[in-house]
Protein backbone atom coordinates (compact mmCIF):
# COMPACT_ATOMS: atom_id res chain seq x y z
CA UNK A 1 0.00 0.00 0.00
CA UNK A 2 1.14 3.32 -0.74
CA UNK A 3 1.26 6.50 2.50
CA UNK A 4 2.22 9.52 1.90
CA UNK A 5 3.07 10.00 5.86
CA UNK A 6 5.19 8.09 8.66
CA UNK A 7 2.16 8.71 11.03
CA UNK A 8 -0.25 6.95 8.91
CA UNK A 9 1.66 3.61 9.02
CA UNK A 10 0.10 1.13 11.16
CA UNK A 11 3.15 -0.66 12.15
CA UNK A 12 6.75 0.68 12.66
CA UNK A 13 8.44 -2.79 12.36
CA UNK A 14 9.46 -4.56 9.07
CA UNK A 15 11.31 -8.15 8.24
CA UNK A 16 13.10 -5.08 5.42
CA UNK A 17 13.37 -1.82 5.45
CA UNK A 18 14.57 -0.14 1.74
CA UNK A 19 15.72 3.33 1.83
CA UNK A 20 15.01 4.58 -1.78
CA UNK A 21 12.29 3.18 -3.94
CA UNK A 22 14.91 4.21 -6.86
CA UNK A 23 16.05 1.53 -9.82
CA UNK A 24 17.70 -0.94 -7.46
CA UNK A 25 15.15 -0.31 -4.44
CA UNK A 26 11.88 -0.98 -6.76
CA UNK A 27 13.65 -3.97 -7.64
CA UNK A 28 14.76 -5.38 -4.29
CA UNK A 29 11.12 -4.37 -2.49
CA UNK A 30 9.31 -6.20 -5.26
CA UNK A 31 11.73 -9.61 -5.16
CA UNK A 32 11.90 -10.14 -1.22
CA UNK A 33 7.86 -9.06 -0.80
CA UNK A 34 7.08 -12.34 -3.33
CA UNK A 35 7.58 -14.16 0.44
CA UNK A 36 4.85 -13.63 1.91
CA UNK A 37 6.82 -14.52 5.13
CA UNK A 38 8.70 -11.28 4.88
CA UNK A 39 7.42 -7.64 5.63
CA UNK A 40 8.53 -4.96 3.95
CA UNK A 41 8.74 -1.26 3.99
CA UNK A 42 10.10 0.69 1.26
CA UNK A 43 10.75 4.62 1.85
CA UNK A 44 11.13 7.08 -0.68
CA UNK A 45 11.94 10.75 -0.29
CA UNK A 46 10.17 11.82 -3.92
CA UNK A 47 7.09 11.87 -5.29
CA UNK A 48 4.68 9.01 -6.95
CA UNK A 49 5.38 8.51 -10.71
CA UNK A 50 1.54 8.62 -11.45
CA UNK A 51 0.68 11.13 -14.03
CA UNK A 52 3.40 12.55 -14.77
CA UNK A 53 3.27 12.65 -18.64
CA UNK A 54 6.62 13.33 -19.61
CA UNK A 55 7.94 9.92 -17.03
CA UNK A 56 5.52 8.30 -19.62
CA UNK A 57 6.03 9.45 -23.08
CA UNK A 58 9.83 8.10 -24.37
CA UNK A 59 10.82 10.98 -26.42
CA UNK A 60 9.66 13.75 -23.50
CA UNK A 61 11.98 12.40 -20.68
CA UNK A 62 15.10 14.26 -21.04
CA UNK A 63 12.78 17.23 -20.06
CA UNK A 64 12.56 16.22 -16.83
CA UNK A 65 16.10 17.04 -15.91
CA UNK A 66 17.58 19.55 -14.51
CA UNK A 67 16.15 21.38 -11.93
CA UNK A 68 12.68 20.05 -11.84
CA UNK A 69 10.14 18.51 -9.19
CA UNK A 70 11.14 14.92 -9.71
CA UNK A 71 15.08 15.68 -9.45
CA UNK A 72 17.38 15.65 -6.57
CA UNK A 73 18.58 19.55 -7.90
CA UNK A 74 22.54 18.93 -7.65
CA UNK A 75 25.23 20.91 -9.29
CA UNK A 76 29.05 19.58 -8.81
CA UNK A 77 31.56 21.53 -8.35
CA UNK A 78 33.60 23.73 -10.23
CA UNK A 79 35.10 21.39 -12.12
CA UNK A 80 38.55 21.35 -13.11
CA UNK A 81 38.78 19.31 -15.98
CA UNK A 82 35.78 21.60 -17.60
CA UNK A 83 37.32 24.38 -17.27
CA UNK A 84 36.05 25.30 -13.67
CA UNK A 85 32.69 25.14 -14.40
CA UNK A 86 29.48 23.37 -12.83
CA UNK A 87 27.38 20.74 -14.10
CA UNK A 88 23.72 20.72 -13.40
CA UNK A 89 23.81 16.62 -11.49
CA UNK A 90 19.96 15.58 -11.79
CA UNK A 91 18.95 11.99 -9.96
CA UNK A 92 15.37 10.97 -10.13
CA UNK A 93 13.60 12.07 -6.49
CA UNK A 94 10.24 9.61 -7.82
CA UNK A 95 9.19 6.52 -7.40
CA UNK A 96 11.55 4.26 -9.78
CA UNK A 97 14.37 6.69 -8.93
CA UNK A 98 16.44 7.51 -11.79
CA UNK A 99 14.89 5.02 -14.21
CA UNK A 100 11.70 7.04 -14.27
CA UNK A 101 13.52 9.99 -15.52
CA UNK A 102 16.18 8.82 -17.26
CA UNK A 103 17.15 8.82 -21.61
CA UNK A 104 15.56 4.61 -21.44
CA UNK A 105 18.36 3.37 -23.35
CA UNK A 106 19.40 -0.21 -22.75
CA UNK A 107 22.84 -0.90 -22.35
CA UNK A 108 24.76 -4.46 -20.58
CA UNK A 109 28.40 -3.47 -20.72
CA UNK A 110 30.85 -6.06 -21.86
CA UNK A 111 31.85 -9.44 -20.37
CA UNK A 112 35.21 -7.56 -19.22
CA UNK A 113 33.34 -5.28 -17.13
CA UNK A 114 31.46 -7.84 -15.38
CA UNK A 115 34.09 -10.22 -15.33
CA UNK A 116 36.51 -7.94 -13.85
CA UNK A 117 33.32 -6.86 -11.02
CA UNK A 118 34.48 -10.69 -9.94
CA UNK A 119 37.83 -10.45 -9.73
CA UNK A 120 38.04 -7.90 -7.56
CA UNK A 121 35.38 -9.16 -5.28
CA UNK A 122 36.52 -12.35 -5.81
CA UNK A 123 32.87 -13.74 -6.43
CA UNK A 124 32.22 -15.69 -9.45
CA UNK A 125 28.63 -14.67 -9.30
CA UNK A 126 29.19 -11.35 -10.35
CA UNK A 127 30.89 -12.83 -13.72
CA UNK A 128 29.47 -12.21 -17.14
CA UNK A 129 28.85 -16.04 -17.24
CA UNK A 130 26.66 -15.98 -14.46
CA UNK A 131 24.90 -12.51 -14.16
CA UNK A 132 23.13 -12.73 -18.13
CA UNK A 133 20.81 -15.47 -15.95
CA UNK A 134 20.04 -11.92 -13.93
CA UNK A 135 19.88 -9.79 -17.12
CA UNK A 136 17.29 -11.86 -18.92
CA UNK A 137 15.17 -12.20 -15.27
CA UNK A 138 14.82 -8.36 -15.33
CA UNK A 139 14.37 -7.83 -19.05
CA UNK A 140 11.17 -8.88 -22.08
CA UNK A 141 12.31 -8.12 -25.36
CA UNK A 142 9.19 -6.90 -27.21
CA UNK A 143 8.24 -5.38 -30.68
CA UNK A 144 8.86 -1.90 -31.65
CA UNK A 145 5.96 0.67 -31.62
CA UNK A 146 6.12 0.38 -35.19
CA UNK A 147 6.16 -3.06 -35.34
CA UNK A 148 8.32 -3.37 -37.69
CA UNK A 149 10.93 -6.74 -38.77
CA UNK A 150 13.81 -6.34 -36.34
CA UNK A 151 15.69 -9.11 -38.48
CA UNK A 152 19.53 -8.32 -38.66
CA UNK A 153 18.34 -5.17 -35.94
CA UNK A 154 19.14 -7.63 -32.63
CA UNK A 155 19.64 -10.91 -31.60
CA UNK A 156 16.76 -12.27 -30.31
CA UNK A 157 18.39 -15.29 -28.62
CA UNK A 158 19.75 -13.32 -25.83
CA UNK A 159 17.33 -11.74 -24.53
CA UNK A 160 15.16 -12.09 -21.67
CA UNK A 161 11.65 -12.49 -22.70
CA UNK A 162 9.75 -13.30 -19.26
CA UNK A 163 11.06 -10.10 -16.88
CA UNK A 164 9.34 -7.01 -16.16
CA UNK A 165 10.93 -4.43 -17.75
CA UNK A 166 9.69 -4.20 -21.63
CA UNK A 167 13.41 -3.61 -23.89
CA UNK A 168 12.62 -2.70 -27.31
CA UNK A 169 14.08 -1.06 -30.47
CA UNK A 170 13.65 2.76 -31.34
CA UNK A 171 10.03 2.47 -32.98
CA UNK A 172 10.52 5.39 -35.43
CA UNK A 173 12.75 5.22 -37.81
CA UNK A 174 13.86 8.24 -40.22
CA UNK A 175 16.07 10.94 -39.80
CA UNK A 176 19.48 9.88 -40.05
CA UNK A 177 19.12 6.36 -39.07
CA UNK A 178 19.87 5.30 -42.72
CA UNK A 179 22.63 7.01 -43.45
CA UNK A 180 24.44 5.90 -39.86
CA UNK A 181 24.05 2.23 -41.09
CA UNK A 182 25.10 3.07 -44.14
CA UNK A 183 28.28 4.29 -42.97
CA UNK A 184 28.95 1.15 -41.38
CA UNK A 185 28.99 -0.51 -44.45
CA UNK A 186 31.41 2.15 -46.47
CA UNK A 187 33.73 2.51 -43.22
CA UNK A 188 32.61 -0.82 -41.87
CA UNK A 189 36.81 -1.82 -40.81
CA UNK A 190 36.76 1.02 -38.60
CA UNK A 191 32.93 1.35 -37.62
CA UNK A 192 31.67 -2.44 -37.74
CA UNK A 193 28.50 -3.20 -37.76
CA UNK A 194 27.09 -4.54 -34.61
CA UNK A 195 23.84 -7.08 -34.77
CA UNK A 196 23.51 -6.62 -30.67
CA UNK A 197 25.52 -4.68 -28.31
CA UNK A 198 23.96 -6.66 -25.79
CA UNK A 199 26.27 -9.84 -26.08
CA UNK A 200 28.78 -9.05 -24.10
CA UNK A 201 30.61 -7.68 -27.01
CA UNK A 202 29.62 -4.67 -27.61
CA UNK A 203 32.25 -2.88 -30.00
CA UNK A 204 30.82 -1.61 -33.18
CA UNK A 205 27.89 0.32 -33.93
CA UNK A 206 24.27 -0.72 -34.03
CA UNK A 207 20.59 -0.50 -32.77
CA UNK A 208 19.76 1.02 -29.65
CA UNK A 209 17.43 -0.85 -27.19
CA UNK A 210 15.53 1.22 -24.82
CA UNK A 211 13.21 0.46 -21.81
CA UNK A 212 10.63 1.19 -23.64
CA UNK A 213 6.51 -0.55 -23.84
CA UNK A 214 5.72 -2.18 -27.44
CA UNK A 215 2.62 0.10 -26.26
CA UNK A 216 5.25 3.16 -26.52
CA UNK A 217 5.58 3.70 -22.48
CA UNK A 218 8.37 4.28 -20.57
CA UNK A 219 9.32 1.07 -19.16
CA UNK A 220 11.03 1.95 -15.50
CA UNK A 221 11.35 -0.21 -12.04
CA UNK A 222 8.37 1.80 -10.65
CA UNK A 223 5.63 0.29 -13.52
CA UNK A 224 7.83 -2.63 -14.07
CA UNK A 225 8.63 -3.70 -10.50
CA UNK A 226 6.65 -1.95 -7.87
CA UNK A 227 3.45 -0.97 -8.87
CA UNK A 228 2.58 -4.59 -9.57
CA UNK A 229 4.28 -5.40 -6.42
CA UNK A 230 2.02 -2.83 -4.56
CA UNK A 231 -1.11 -5.26 -4.23
CA UNK A 232 0.86 -7.50 -1.99
CA UNK A 233 -0.44 -7.34 1.74
CA UNK A 234 3.48 -7.29 2.75
CA UNK A 235 4.52 -4.70 1.04
CA UNK A 236 4.38 -0.84 2.19
CA UNK A 237 5.54 2.31 0.01
CA UNK A 238 6.56 5.06 1.84
CA UNK A 239 6.75 8.68 -0.13
CA UNK A 240 7.62 12.35 0.26
CA UNK A 241 9.70 11.11 3.23
CA UNK A 242 13.68 11.28 3.47
CA UNK A 243 15.69 8.60 5.55
CA UNK A 244 17.72 11.05 7.98
CA UNK A 245 19.73 8.46 9.40
CA UNK A 246 20.45 4.93 9.90
CA UNK A 247 20.62 3.84 13.57
CA UNK A 248 23.16 0.92 15.11
CA UNK A 249 20.88 -0.37 17.59
CA UNK A 250 23.36 -2.71 19.33
CA UNK A 251 27.29 -3.36 19.21
CA UNK A 252 28.70 -6.20 20.36
CA UNK A 253 32.52 -7.02 20.35
CA UNK A 254 33.15 -3.53 18.25
CA UNK A 255 30.54 -4.41 15.23
CA UNK A 256 27.45 -2.38 15.49
CA UNK A 257 24.36 -3.99 13.72
CA UNK A 258 22.18 -1.45 12.44
CA UNK A 259 18.36 -2.16 12.37
CA UNK A 260 16.55 1.47 12.50
CA UNK A 261 16.12 4.49 10.31
CA UNK A 262 14.70 7.93 10.91
CA UNK A 263 12.79 9.58 8.83
CA UNK A 264 11.35 13.23 8.29
CA UNK A 265 9.10 14.93 5.42
CA UNK A 266 10.74 18.33 5.74
CA UNK A 267 14.28 19.84 7.77
CA UNK A 268 12.08 21.17 10.99
CA UNK A 269 9.34 18.57 10.66
CA UNK A 270 8.86 15.19 13.75
CA UNK A 271 11.13 12.76 13.24
CA UNK A 272 9.69 9.42 13.37
CA UNK A 273 11.71 6.12 13.78
CA UNK A 274 10.87 2.55 11.85
CA UNK A 275 12.76 -1.09 13.18
CA UNK A 276 14.04 -3.87 10.82
CA UNK A 277 13.88 -7.25 12.31
CA UNK A 278 15.96 -8.68 9.61
CA UNK A 279 18.14 -5.80 7.36
CA UNK A 280 18.46 -2.45 6.14
CA UNK A 281 18.86 -2.15 2.63
CA UNK A 282 20.26 1.13 1.28
CA UNK A 283 19.28 2.19 -2.12
CA UNK A 284 19.57 5.77 -2.59
CA UNK A 285 21.94 5.85 -5.20
CA UNK A 286 25.16 6.93 -6.06
CA UNK A 287 24.87 10.65 -4.62
CA UNK A 288 22.22 9.73 -1.13
CA UNK A 289 24.39 6.61 -0.38
CA UNK A 290 26.86 7.61 0.76
CA UNK A 291 25.90 10.83 2.30
CA UNK A 292 23.65 8.96 4.07
CA UNK A 293 26.38 6.68 5.17
CA UNK A 294 28.48 9.43 6.26
CA UNK A 295 25.00 11.14 8.21
CA UNK A 296 24.95 7.94 9.82
CA UNK A 297 28.49 8.04 11.42
CA UNK A 298 30.12 5.78 8.86
CA UNK A 299 32.78 6.97 6.69
CA UNK A 300 36.42 8.59 6.80
CA UNK A 301 36.82 9.23 10.44
CA UNK A 302 38.91 12.63 10.22
CA UNK A 303 35.91 13.94 8.30
CA UNK A 304 32.81 13.09 10.24
CA UNK A 305 35.09 14.49 13.18
CA UNK A 306 35.25 17.72 11.15
CA UNK A 307 31.17 17.61 11.12
CA UNK A 308 31.08 16.76 14.95
CA UNK A 309 29.30 13.41 13.50
CA UNK A 310 30.24 10.70 15.86
CA UNK A 311 31.80 7.95 14.13
CA UNK A 312 29.84 4.21 14.49
CA UNK A 313 32.08 2.90 11.74
CA UNK A 314 35.26 3.78 10.19
CA UNK A 315 35.56 3.07 6.14
CA UNK A 316 37.62 5.77 4.25
CA UNK A 317 36.29 4.68 1.07
CA UNK A 318 32.79 5.69 1.31
CA UNK A 319 32.01 8.72 -0.77
CA UNK A 320 35.35 7.88 -2.74
CA UNK A 321 35.83 6.21 -6.63
CA UNK A 322 33.12 8.40 -7.88
CA UNK A 323 33.18 7.62 -11.74
CA UNK A 324 31.25 9.03 -14.53
CA UNK A 325 30.86 9.32 -18.32
CA UNK A 326 31.51 12.47 -19.90
CA UNK A 327 29.56 13.65 -22.32
CA UNK A 328 30.10 15.99 -25.25
CA UNK A 329 27.49 16.41 -28.38
CA UNK A 330 29.42 18.08 -31.44
CA UNK A 331 27.23 19.60 -33.59
CA UNK A 332 26.93 19.74 -37.68
CA UNK A 333 24.66 22.06 -39.72
CA UNK A 334 22.50 19.93 -42.05
CA UNK A 335 20.87 20.04 -45.38
CA UNK A 336 17.00 19.46 -44.01
CA UNK A 337 14.42 20.49 -42.37
CA UNK A 338 12.95 17.63 -40.33
CA UNK A 339 15.41 17.04 -37.57
CA UNK A 340 13.86 17.51 -34.31
CA UNK A 341 14.41 20.70 -34.37
CA UNK A 342 11.16 20.70 -36.34
CA UNK A 343 9.38 19.67 -33.32
CA UNK A 344 11.07 22.09 -30.89
CA UNK A 345 9.89 25.27 -32.86
CA UNK A 346 6.41 23.79 -34.07
CA UNK A 347 3.56 23.93 -31.18
CA UNK A 348 0.90 22.53 -33.36
CA UNK A 349 3.66 19.69 -34.74
CA UNK A 350 4.53 18.64 -31.43
CA UNK A 351 0.53 18.89 -30.33
CA UNK A 352 0.04 16.01 -33.47
CA UNK A 353 3.16 13.80 -32.13
CA UNK A 354 1.78 13.64 -28.87
CA UNK A 355 -1.94 13.11 -29.92
CA UNK A 356 -0.49 10.27 -32.13
CA UNK A 357 0.77 9.10 -29.05
CA UNK A 358 -1.91 9.19 -26.82
CA UNK A 359 -4.22 7.52 -29.45
CA UNK A 360 -1.64 4.79 -30.88
CA UNK A 361 1.22 4.96 -28.75
CA UNK A 362 3.48 5.41 -32.18
CA UNK A 363 5.45 7.87 -33.57
CA UNK A 364 8.31 9.85 -33.00
CA UNK A 365 7.38 10.55 -29.22
CA UNK A 366 7.32 6.65 -28.88
CA UNK A 367 11.69 6.93 -29.37
CA UNK A 368 13.65 8.52 -27.11
CA UNK A 369 15.37 9.71 -29.98
CA UNK A 370 19.01 7.93 -30.45
CA UNK A 371 18.36 4.90 -32.61
CA UNK A 372 22.04 3.72 -33.18
CA UNK A 373 24.98 3.46 -30.46
CA UNK A 374 28.66 3.01 -31.33
CA UNK A 375 31.14 1.54 -29.03
CA UNK A 376 34.82 2.35 -29.52
CA UNK A 377 38.28 1.61 -28.56
CA UNK A 378 41.79 3.68 -29.14
CA UNK A 379 44.18 1.35 -31.16
CA UNK A 380 46.06 -0.70 -28.93
CA UNK A 381 49.57 1.18 -30.10
CA UNK A 382 47.96 4.44 -28.57
CA UNK A 383 51.00 6.51 -27.03
CA UNK A 384 48.33 7.63 -24.39
CA UNK A 385 49.42 4.23 -22.85
CA UNK A 386 53.01 4.59 -22.39
CA UNK A 387 52.08 7.43 -19.70
CA UNK A 388 48.90 5.84 -17.95
CA UNK A 389 47.52 2.08 -17.57
CA UNK A 390 44.45 1.44 -19.68
CA UNK A 391 41.21 2.16 -17.54
CA UNK A 392 38.90 -0.38 -19.18
CA UNK A 393 37.87 -3.64 -18.27
CA UNK A 394 40.00 -5.39 -20.94
CA UNK A 395 39.61 -5.82 -24.86
CA UNK A 396 36.08 -5.67 -25.17
CA UNK A 397 35.03 -2.85 -23.42
CA UNK A 398 34.73 0.51 -24.79
CA UNK A 399 36.93 3.49 -24.37
CA UNK A 400 34.57 6.18 -25.63
CA UNK A 401 31.00 6.17 -27.10
CA UNK A 402 29.08 7.15 -30.07
CA UNK A 403 25.70 8.55 -30.14
CA UNK A 404 24.46 9.97 -33.66
CA UNK A 405 21.05 11.96 -33.08
CA UNK A 406 18.69 13.43 -35.40
CA UNK A 407 18.89 17.10 -34.00
CA UNK A 408 20.88 19.60 -31.43
CA UNK A 409 21.66 18.19 -28.10
CA UNK A 410 23.36 19.97 -25.39
CA UNK A 411 23.10 20.20 -21.74
CA UNK A 412 25.61 22.94 -22.03
CA UNK A 413 24.24 25.50 -24.42
CA UNK A 414 20.52 25.96 -26.14
CA UNK A 415 19.66 25.02 -29.26
CA UNK A 416 19.93 27.80 -32.23
CA UNK A 417 17.17 29.68 -32.94
CA UNK A 418 17.81 28.13 -37.09
CA UNK A 419 19.05 25.83 -38.69
CA UNK A 420 18.92 22.07 -38.41
CA UNK A 421 21.34 19.75 -37.06
CA UNK A 422 23.12 16.43 -36.58
CA UNK A 423 24.45 15.45 -32.87
CA UNK A 424 27.09 13.17 -32.82
CA UNK A 425 27.77 12.75 -29.04
CA UNK A 426 30.84 11.49 -27.92
CA UNK A 427 30.68 9.79 -24.28
CA UNK A 428 33.81 8.40 -22.29
CA UNK A 429 32.98 4.89 -21.70
CA UNK A 430 35.90 3.93 -19.49
CA UNK A 431 37.68 6.91 -17.84
CA UNK A 432 40.62 6.90 -15.61
CA UNK A 433 39.22 10.04 -13.13
CA UNK A 434 38.00 9.38 -10.21
CA UNK A 435 35.91 12.40 -8.04
CA UNK A 436 33.61 12.08 -4.83
CA UNK A 437 30.78 12.51 -2.60
CA UNK A 438 31.14 13.98 0.91
CA UNK A 439 29.01 16.30 3.59
CA UNK A 440 28.88 19.55 3.18
CA UNK A 441 27.41 19.81 6.80
CA UNK A 442 25.70 17.16 9.29
CA UNK A 443 22.05 18.78 8.23
CA UNK A 444 20.52 15.59 6.02
CA UNK A 445 18.86 18.35 4.15
CA UNK A 446 21.79 20.03 2.94
CA UNK A 447 23.10 18.60 -0.64
CA UNK A 448 26.32 16.90 -0.60
CA UNK A 449 29.14 18.23 -2.35
CA UNK A 450 29.71 16.46 -5.56
CA UNK A 451 32.64 16.51 -7.54
CA UNK A 452 32.71 13.58 -10.95
CA UNK A 453 36.27 14.79 -11.46
CA UNK A 454 34.59 15.29 -15.43
CA UNK A 455 37.38 15.10 -17.97
CA UNK A 456 40.19 15.22 -14.77
CA UNK A 457 42.69 12.82 -16.08
CA UNK A 458 44.72 13.59 -19.08
CA UNK A 459 43.79 10.30 -20.03
CA UNK A 460 40.21 11.17 -20.05
CA UNK A 461 41.09 14.26 -22.19
CA UNK A 462 43.40 12.60 -24.68
CA UNK A 463 40.34 10.12 -24.78
CA UNK A 464 38.00 12.57 -25.86
CA UNK A 465 40.03 13.87 -28.68
CA UNK A 466 40.30 10.94 -29.90
CA UNK A 467 36.55 10.33 -29.97
CA UNK A 468 36.00 13.63 -31.44
CA UNK A 469 38.60 12.92 -34.47
CA UNK A 470 36.86 9.59 -35.14
CA UNK A 471 33.43 11.65 -34.89
CA UNK A 472 34.39 14.10 -37.40
CA UNK A 473 35.81 11.07 -39.79
CA UNK A 474 32.15 9.17 -39.19
CA UNK A 475 31.08 12.26 -40.55
CA UNK A 476 32.76 11.99 -43.97
CA UNK A 477 31.27 8.95 -45.06
CA UNK A 478 29.30 9.21 -48.36
CA UNK A 479 26.11 8.81 -46.98
CA UNK A 480 26.58 11.84 -45.51
CA UNK A 481 27.38 14.13 -48.52
CA UNK A 482 25.19 16.83 -49.46
CA UNK A 483 23.28 16.88 -46.23
CA UNK A 484 25.88 17.61 -43.93
CA UNK A 485 26.67 21.17 -44.58
CA UNK A 486 29.67 22.00 -42.07
CA UNK A 487 30.50 21.52 -38.24
CA UNK A 488 29.56 23.91 -35.96
CA UNK A 489 31.97 26.40 -33.94
CA UNK A 490 34.78 24.76 -31.83
CA UNK A 491 34.33 21.49 -33.77
CA UNK A 492 35.97 22.90 -36.69
CA UNK A 493 39.21 23.23 -34.82
CA UNK A 494 42.12 20.94 -36.03
CA UNK A 495 44.62 20.54 -33.67
CA UNK A 496 44.66 18.66 -30.95
CA UNK A 497 44.98 21.32 -28.42
CA UNK A 498 42.46 23.43 -29.61
CA UNK A 499 40.04 20.26 -29.89
CA UNK A 500 40.58 19.81 -25.99
CA UNK A 501 40.11 22.78 -25.56
CA UNK A 502 36.60 22.81 -27.47
CA UNK A 503 35.98 19.56 -24.94
CA UNK A 504 36.87 21.37 -21.80
CA UNK A 505 34.41 24.08 -22.77
CA UNK A 506 31.59 22.07 -23.81
CA UNK A 507 31.53 18.73 -22.16
CA UNK A 508 29.06 17.74 -18.95
CA UNK A 509 28.23 14.63 -17.98
CA UNK A 510 25.68 11.71 -19.06
CA UNK A 511 24.51 11.40 -15.78
CA UNK A 512 26.28 7.81 -14.58
CA UNK A 513 27.89 8.10 -11.53
CA UNK A 514 28.88 4.97 -10.02
CA UNK A 515 31.61 3.57 -7.57
CA UNK A 516 30.93 5.73 -4.44
CA UNK A 517 30.16 2.54 -1.87
CA UNK A 518 32.00 0.38 -4.14
CA UNK A 519 32.14 -3.78 -3.04
CA UNK A 520 35.58 -5.73 -3.09
CA UNK A 521 36.68 -9.09 -2.12
CA UNK A 522 35.72 -9.99 1.51
CA UNK A 523 39.81 -10.28 2.37
CA UNK A 524 40.28 -6.78 1.23
CA UNK A 525 40.14 -4.12 4.04
CA UNK A 526 39.41 -1.21 1.46
CA UNK A 527 35.70 -1.23 -0.28
CA UNK A 528 32.69 -0.65 1.29
CA UNK A 529 30.92 -3.91 0.62
CA UNK A 530 32.10 -7.44 0.64
CA UNK A 531 30.87 -9.24 -2.54
CA UNK A 532 27.45 -10.00 -0.56
CA UNK A 533 26.77 -6.48 -0.44
CA UNK A 534 26.71 -6.42 3.26
CA UNK A 535 28.53 -3.33 4.66
CA UNK A 536 31.91 -3.72 5.78
CA UNK A 537 32.63 -4.08 9.97
CA UNK A 538 28.83 -4.09 10.57
CA UNK A 539 25.76 -6.54 10.87
CA UNK A 540 21.95 -5.68 9.55
CA UNK A 541 23.10 -3.20 6.62
CA UNK A 542 23.53 -4.14 3.23
CA UNK A 543 23.55 -1.44 -0.05
CA UNK A 544 21.73 -2.31 -3.24
CA UNK A 545 22.57 0.60 -5.73
CA UNK A 546 24.80 1.67 -8.37
CA UNK A 547 27.09 2.97 -5.80
CA UNK A 548 28.63 -0.53 -5.28
CA UNK A 549 29.81 -1.05 -8.85
CA UNK A 550 33.20 -0.87 -8.16
CA UNK A 551 34.39 0.44 -11.53
CA UNK A 552 32.23 2.03 -14.61
CA UNK A 553 30.46 -0.76 -16.95
CA UNK A 554 31.62 0.70 -20.40
CA UNK A 555 27.39 0.85 -20.86
CA UNK A 556 24.16 3.43 -19.93
CA UNK A 557 24.05 1.76 -16.37
CA UNK A 558 20.82 0.87 -15.86
CA UNK A 559 20.77 -2.66 -17.25
CA UNK A 560 23.12 -3.40 -14.69
CA UNK A 561 22.53 -1.96 -11.92
CA UNK A 562 18.73 -3.86 -12.82
CA UNK A 563 20.92 -7.42 -13.07
CA UNK A 564 22.60 -6.78 -10.17
CA UNK A 565 19.59 -5.68 -7.35
CA UNK A 566 18.52 -9.13 -9.15
CA UNK A 567 20.77 -11.00 -7.77
CA UNK A 568 21.22 -9.36 -4.84
CA UNK A 569 17.65 -10.36 -4.56
CA UNK A 570 18.43 -14.02 -4.95
CA UNK A 571 21.66 -13.34 -1.93
CA UNK A 572 18.82 -11.65 0.94
CA UNK A 573 16.41 -14.50 -0.08
CA UNK A 574 18.66 -17.41 0.53
CA UNK A 575 20.19 -15.21 3.68
CA UNK A 576 17.14 -15.29 5.20
CA UNK A 577 15.33 -18.16 3.41
C1 LIG B 1 19.05 12.30 -16.54
C2 LIG B 1 19.55 10.89 -16.50
C3 LIG B 1 19.62 10.15 -17.68
C4 LIG B 1 20.10 8.84 -17.67
N1 LIG B 1 20.03 8.11 -18.81
C5 LIG B 1 20.32 6.79 -18.76
C6 LIG B 1 20.10 5.95 -19.89
O1 LIG B 1 19.62 6.39 -20.92
N2 LIG B 1 20.43 4.64 -19.77
C7 LIG B 1 20.97 4.12 -18.63
O2 LIG B 1 21.30 2.95 -18.61
N3 LIG B 1 21.18 4.88 -17.55
C8 LIG B 1 20.83 6.19 -17.58
N4 LIG B 1 20.98 6.95 -16.47
C9 LIG B 1 21.57 6.34 -15.26
C10 LIG B 1 20.66 5.33 -14.58
O3 LIG B 1 19.33 5.78 -14.61
C11 LIG B 1 21.17 5.12 -13.15
O4 LIG B 1 22.49 4.63 -13.20
C12 LIG B 1 20.34 4.13 -12.34
O5 LIG B 1 18.97 4.39 -12.49
C13 LIG B 1 20.74 4.22 -10.88
O6 LIG B 1 19.92 3.40 -10.09
P1 LIG B 1 20.05 3.43 -8.51
O7 LIG B 1 19.11 2.43 -7.99
O8 LIG B 1 21.47 3.33 -8.12
O9 LIG B 1 19.61 4.91 -8.08
P2 LIG B 1 18.26 5.70 -8.34
O10 LIG B 1 17.46 5.05 -9.39
O11 LIG B 1 18.62 7.12 -8.53
O12 LIG B 1 17.43 5.51 -6.98
C14 LIG B 1 17.72 6.13 -5.76
C15 LIG B 1 16.41 6.43 -5.07
O13 LIG B 1 16.63 6.70 -3.69
C16 LIG B 1 15.86 7.82 -3.31
N5 LIG B 1 16.52 8.43 -2.15
C17 LIG B 1 17.74 9.01 -2.13
N6 LIG B 1 18.03 9.42 -0.89
C18 LIG B 1 16.99 9.08 -0.11
C19 LIG B 1 16.72 9.23 1.28
N7 LIG B 1 17.58 9.84 2.10
N8 LIG B 1 15.53 8.78 1.76
C20 LIG B 1 14.64 8.15 0.93
N9 LIG B 1 14.86 7.99 -0.39
C21 LIG B 1 16.02 8.44 -0.89
C22 LIG B 1 15.86 8.69 -4.55
O14 LIG B 1 14.85 9.68 -4.52
C23 LIG B 1 15.71 7.66 -5.65
O15 LIG B 1 14.36 7.36 -5.90
C24 LIG B 1 20.53 8.27 -16.45
C25 LIG B 1 20.45 9.00 -15.26
C26 LIG B 1 19.94 10.30 -15.27
C27 LIG B 1 19.84 11.03 -13.96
Amino acid sequence: RLYTDPAQLPIKEYDFLVVGAGTAGSVIAARLSENPAFSVLVIEAGSSNQNILAAEVPFLGSTLSPNTTVTWNYTTTPQIGLNNRTIPYPRGYVLGGSSTINFEIWTRGSIDDYNRFAKVSSDPGWSWAEMTHYMKKSEHLVPPTDNRSIFGEVDLAIHGIKGPVQVSLGGYIGGVDRRVIDTTREFGSEFPYNIDMNSGYPLGIGWTQNSVSSKGFRSSSATAYLTPAMERDNLDVLIQTRVTKLVAVSHANGVPTFGQVEVAQTPTGPRVLFNASKEVILSSGSINTPQLLQLSGVGDSALLASLNITTILDLGDVGKNLSDHAFLANHWLVNSTSTFEAVGRNASLAADLLAQWNMTGTGLFSDPGANQIGWMRLPSNSSIFQQYPDPSAGPTSAHYEFLPVNGFVSFVESTPATGFFLSIITNIASPLSRGSVTLASSDPFDNPIINPALLESPFDQYVMVEAIKTAKRFAEASAWKGYIIEAVGALNSTTNEDLASYARNSTSTVFHPVGTARMTSYSNKDGVVNPDLLVKGCSGLRIVDASVLPYIPAAHPQACVYALAERAADLIKAAWS
